[in-house]
């Protein structure tokens, strides 16, 4: 039965001093990585096996891959987790010069589809001084409202607009081959798949929170529909 499993990146250095994040590429803290070791850990217990994972850009997205995947490596079968780097740089002299066994190799995809949404002017303002200066219902509206953006930056619409095609032309494919896929990413990269797969409505999803380093695992028929839902 193909599996999906998400996860969002465990607690960041800004979620702990509570400031705006997107795109800024900021690292786990010691909580982020511990929340990553039990998630890999919960992932061994249920004897579940990753066949391919995609990560955003994001280095707390991908540490948080990296660390599921290897600290409980059962996960993985016998295979090693390679980081399939986008080889559109010309000086880049990475894995598709290398002619192994690739039937050892549990790939790796980063992809900047899955990258947070983008918070624009909020980015690296604290969440608490920023609600006092604007309001805490303007805040609220601007970090969970489905279309209306922060200044200058994404709404989860915008967001979602470059999740999906994403989720159905990639990972979705993997599900069609009865695969087992790890999703590493954000928040609101990841409010955009959830809204998708459990058929919310803008109104139903500003209710939607996720926890850091928490595995949600969806199980899927060979028709690719969801027949269950759980959080680890
Ligand atoms: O700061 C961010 O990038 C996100 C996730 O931490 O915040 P929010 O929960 O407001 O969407």
């Amino acid at each position: 039965m193909s599996k999906l499993i998400l996860i969002r990146h465990g607690q960041s250095l800004w979620n702990a001093q509570n400031k705006f994040t997107g795109w800024v590429d900021v690292p786990l803290s010691e909580r982020g990585r511990a929340e990553a070791t039990i998630a890999s850990c919960k992932l061994r217990e249920k004897h579940y096996q990753v066949d391919v994972c995609f990560t955003s850009l994001l280095m707390r997205a991908m540490e948080t891959a990296i660390v599921t995947l290897t600290e409980c490596d059962e996960i993985c079968g016998e295979k090693t987790p390679i980081i399939q780097h986008a080889a559109d740089d010309p000086n880049w002299h990475g894995w598709d010069k290398y002619e192994g066994d690739h039937t050892q190799e549990l790939p790796i995809f980063p992809a900047s589809d899955l990258d947070e949404r983008y918070y624009g002017k909020l980015q690296g303002l604290n969440k608490a001084e920023t609600a006092a200066k604007y309001g805490k219902e303007q805040v609220h509206i601007w970090r969970r409202s489905y279309d209306t953006p922060p200044p200058g930056g994404e709404s989860l619409e915008d967001t979602k607009t470059r999740v999906l095609p994403f989720l159905r032309d990639r990972i979705l494919a993997h599900i069609k081959n009865g695969e087992t896929v790890l999703v590493a990413a954000h928040g609101n990269s990841l409010r955009s798949i959830i809204m998708d797969l459990d058929d919310l409505s803008p109104e139903e999803v500003p209710k939607l929170e996720l926890a850091t380093g928490v595995p949600i695992v969806y199980e899927f028929d060979s028709e690719t529909k969801v027949i269950d839902k759980v959080l680890l």
